[in-house]
């Protein structure tokens, strides 16, 4: 018998080392980009303590306030997996403090992307377990359930998949499909190779070559005025 709302899905199929790794030194904006810039989670949800992740989704879903399942998704997750939280986007009751962080990064999680706040920033904030989230406050959760771990979330308008790849810098964060990652992983790389051809002739003093923004402002007829 099923019981929707309240189940835990143990295993899960993880993305290659190797797979993943091909991400680690790209930069997020650079992956958007090769996602023709349609790949972020919204922008709310970001980096709480100047660390970046990088792993596969190890999904949770709670309802709003209260955080059960994700005891229950730290004590299950592998070292290395990112604990994704649909937590309803609720900014009145933190749903990771101190006391979580710590037992998660005591197992080697690979870090926690939340949708909704944390707390006791003070020690999370120096930890070294990446924790991105929409922001902090005092209130503590409810911890009465139900909750889902393992089956697909939505968070900052993004689906989620148990197993998506996780990628988050400064910027922010995305998610990849494992099948779409080496394709993405080329194509960010060429990316990154001409933005820095870019910026070295910026560098060098020599300005930008912007003869297309003219060529297409032609092509719509803006008006270009000299003024006085
Ligand atoms: O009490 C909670 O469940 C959240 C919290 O502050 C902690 O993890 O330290
Ligand atoms: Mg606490």
């Amino acid at each position: 018998m099923s019981n929707l709302g309240y189940r835990v899905i143990e295993n899960i199929k993880r993305p290659s080392e190797e797979l993943m790794k091909g991400f680690e030194r790209l930069q997020v904006a650079n992956i958007d980009d090769s996602m023709n810039r349609m790949g972020a989670i919204n922008e709310s949800i970001h980096q709480m303590n100047g660390r970046n992740v990088l792993g596969p989704a190890f999904t949770v879903k709670v309802p709003s306030g209260d955080n059960l399942m994700i005891f229950l998704a730290i004590e299950k997750a592998k070292p290395g997996d990112i604990i994704v939280i649909d937590g309803d986007g609720n900014m009145e009751r933190a749903l990771v403090g101190e006391m979580l962080a710590k037992f998660a990064q005591s197992k080697k999680i690979g870090g926690f992307v939340i949708n909704g706040c944390i707390r006791d920033y003070d020690v999370v904030h120096k930890m070294e377990i990446p924790i991105f989230a929409k922001g902090r406050t005092p209130n503590g959760p409810f911890r009465n359930g139900p909750g889902e771990i393992n089956t697909p979330i939505s968070i900052g308008r993004k689906v989620i998949f148990p197993g998506d790849i996780i990628i988050g810098d400064s910027d922010g964060v995305i998610v990849v499909r494992p099948e779409d990652a080496k394709d993405l992983q080329k194509k960010a790389i060429e990316i990154e190779q001409k933005e820095a051809a870019i910026i070295d002739r910026i560098e060098a003093g020599n300005g930008m070559d912007i003869e297309w923004i003219y060529k297409k402002l032609e092509a719509e007829n803006c008006e270009i005025i000299k003024g006085e």
